[in-house]
């Protein structure tokens, strides 16, 4: 019989809550006892999905935010064990981008249960620390440089539990004010190294950062790429026309703008965008770098890579291959 592995964040969803849920579906689908793993505050569930895959589950699900969901599929790399989700963060990106239900448990157990397999690309980041320290991690949404990853890190969690994504707005205007550039060297697949003056760097594996904005148009899930956006605004209009270019034209224009005017709009200079297979980044200052969301603190270099099809994730019921899906 197959048994399920429910690696959740206590903070965010009471066990009590989805065991009731559980017990019901599993019972019905025929599969054996559950496993439970509690993440904790140094240890957000990376360890427990590597402990759920050598304990031989089936499925994991991943219950909490978007930290949650990082770490539990870093936890799944190289295994050929799915995740399922059950949201419960402040973004829910991946889930939003995979047009997974949010709040809804009996939507999202069935699924974890039942649904059929898709498989995702899966980002990595292998960063050298200002100590000299080497670490690599995954990533499922999005890895930032520069100004996004100062809002991260400098967000009130205290402030973000009472008025949520409001949180980051008074982050995002501290960081604006302070208008920080990095020096940055990079070097895309095989090009040459080039350089750069840049506010923030972003490589993505999908293209709505939630509340429907849509950072990277064609970034997809499962095209084995990833979607690199450098923001350089200038001038006193340059981040209305960043603003404008996110929330107007990737965001709303988007499915009525053709395709032609969009290829000219794509690098123009206040947001220039690139697809590519790796990118490797080494900064003049040490910089802090965000991951799904969570800060990481301060790195020197870094090379953003992507496994295609590297994550397993359980979709809805009914859910097939084709181009209507890509996210
Ligand atoms: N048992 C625990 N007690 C306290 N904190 C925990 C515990 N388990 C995990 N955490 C912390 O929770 C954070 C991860 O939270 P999670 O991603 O689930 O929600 P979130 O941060 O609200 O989501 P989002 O990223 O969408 O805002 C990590 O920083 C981790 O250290």
């Amino acid at each position: 019989m197959p048994n399920a592995a429910v690696v959740y964040n206590p903070t965010k969803l009471k066990r009590d809550a989805l065991d009731e849920v559980l017990e019901l579906a599993r019972k019905k689908a025929g599969w054996s006892e559950t496993r439970w793993y509690e993440t904790e505050k140094g240890s957000p569930g990376t360890e427990q999905a590597r402990q759920a895959v050598e304990d031989g589950c089936d499925v994991v699900i991943a219950v909490g935010g978007d930290g949650t969901v990082r770490a539990v599929a870093e936890g799944l790399a190289g295994s050929d064990v799915p995740l399922a989700l059950v949201p419960r963060g402040t973004g829910n990106l991946l889930a939003k981008n995979l047009k997974l239900p949010i709040y809804d448990l009996p939507a999202a157990v069935q699924i974890a249960l039942e649904g059929p397999n898709r498989d995702i690309d899966l980002g990595f980041v292998d960063w050298k620390r200002p100590e000299g320290e080497e670490e690599r991690k995954a990533f499922v949404v999005i890895a930032g440089m520069g100004l996004d990853a100062q809002i991260m890190s400098s967000t009130d969690e205290e402030l973000k539990k009472k008025v949520g994504v409001l949180a980051y707005v008074k982050a995002g205007m501290t960081a604006l004010l302070k208008d920080r550039r990095m020096l940055i060297q990079y070097r895309v697949d095989d090009d040459s190294p080039k350089q750069a003056k840049v506010h923030t760097i972003l490589v993505g594996n999908v293209g709505t950062i939630g509340h429907n904005v849509t950072l990277m148009p064609d970034a997809s899930v499962d095209d084995g790429q990833l979607d690199i956006v450098a923001a350089q605004p200038s001038g006193p209009f340059g981040w209305f026309r960043l603003a404008w270019r996110v929330l107007v034209d990737n965001t709303l224009l988007r499915k009525v703008k053709p395709r032609k005017w969009r290829d000219r709009d794509d690098n123009a200079k206040e947001l220039s965008y690139r697809q590519a297979k790796e990118v490797t980044l080494v900064l003049r200052e040490p910089e802090e770098i965000q991951l799904d969301g969570d800060p990481f603190g301060k790195i020197r270099a870094v090379r953003v890579s992507v496994e295609p099809n590297g994550l397993g994730v359980k979709m809805p019921m009914g859910w097939a291959p084709g181009p209507k899906h890509a996210a």
